[in-house]
């Protein structure tokens, strides 16, 4: 695995500094597969990154996104990452809807639904069941407690091996969330962490022995790249950053 970590000053040299390895990416995988595939994270801290795409003139129906975790709410909801990605991004630019793969949220039954999702990726990336998908750029971030996607620590999604995607817990309530195999399949995967509040988690994430259900972070290790973005108050006190 080739860990690429860097450090920026501040949020906004953050969304700068991701929307240029996104756009790289996009245009690498357009010359290289004639279509990118990406899988997003929700939360607080890809928004500008989110803002800042949108405001681009981009070939916008050779870009596949997927979510690598969604909240079990509706897509209306205020904390759906659907919702935040539609307002702050794909409601402002012409892309098909036949290319926007949202995470199914609006039955009863998320294990079905996790179900659903899987089939909806192996039927894109023409997969059987039991082969992994290689998406070509997956977006994560961390939670202050090392959880990243929807794989919380001490949970049972951490074990899943056999499945693209299964249900994560957060305080008892459901979310839908990519396994680790199958982040740890993609070309790239590039995380964002902002924020004194990320210290503690990123030291043991980084650290050379730690546990992997405290800090399910250390789980992603992907074939392919693995990209850190902090920005410096996120990086306080971290070795060699
Ligand atoms: O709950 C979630 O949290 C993480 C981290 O979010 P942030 O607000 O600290 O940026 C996020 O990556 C994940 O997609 C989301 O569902």
């Amino acid at each position: 695995m080739n860990r690429i970590v860097e450090v920026v000053p501040d949020g906004t040299a953050l969304w700068v500094r991701a929307l240029d390895i996104v756009l790289t990416q996009f245009h690498a995988a357009i010359a290289e597969r004639g279509r990118f595939t990406l899988a997003l994270s929700g939360g607080s801290t890809p928004k500008a990154l989110y803002r800042a795409i949108a405001t681009q003139d981009l070939p916008w129906e050779k870009l596949y996104l997927f979510w690598g975790d969604e909240r079990y709410v509706p897509p209306d909801h205020p904390d759906s990452n659907q919702g935040m990605t539609r307002h702050v991004w794909l409601d402002q630019i012409a892309i098909p809807s036949r290319n926007v793969f949202p995470m199914p949220t609006l039955a009863v039954n998320p294990e079905g639904d996790a179900s659903a999702y899987e089939a909806t990726l192996q039927a894109f990336f023409a997969v059987a069941p039991g082969e992994l998908p290689t998406l070509d750029l997956v977006l994560l971030g961390m939670g202050e407690d090392g959880h990243t996607a929807s794989l919380f620590p001490h949970t049972q999604a951490l074990e899943v091996r056999d499945r693209l995607i299964t249900v994560g817990y957060k305080d008892g309530q459901p979310r839908l969330t990519f396994t680790v195999p199958l982040i740890n399949q993609a070309r790239c995967v590039l995380f964002m962490a902002a924020g004194a509040g990320k210290q503690q988690a990123l030291r043991h994430v980084f650290a050379p022995i730690d546990s992997e259900t405290d800090y399910p972070s250390r789980l992603i290790q992907p074939r392919g790249e693995l990209r850190w973005l902090l920005d410096q108050a996120a990086a306080q006190g971290l070795e060699g950053a």
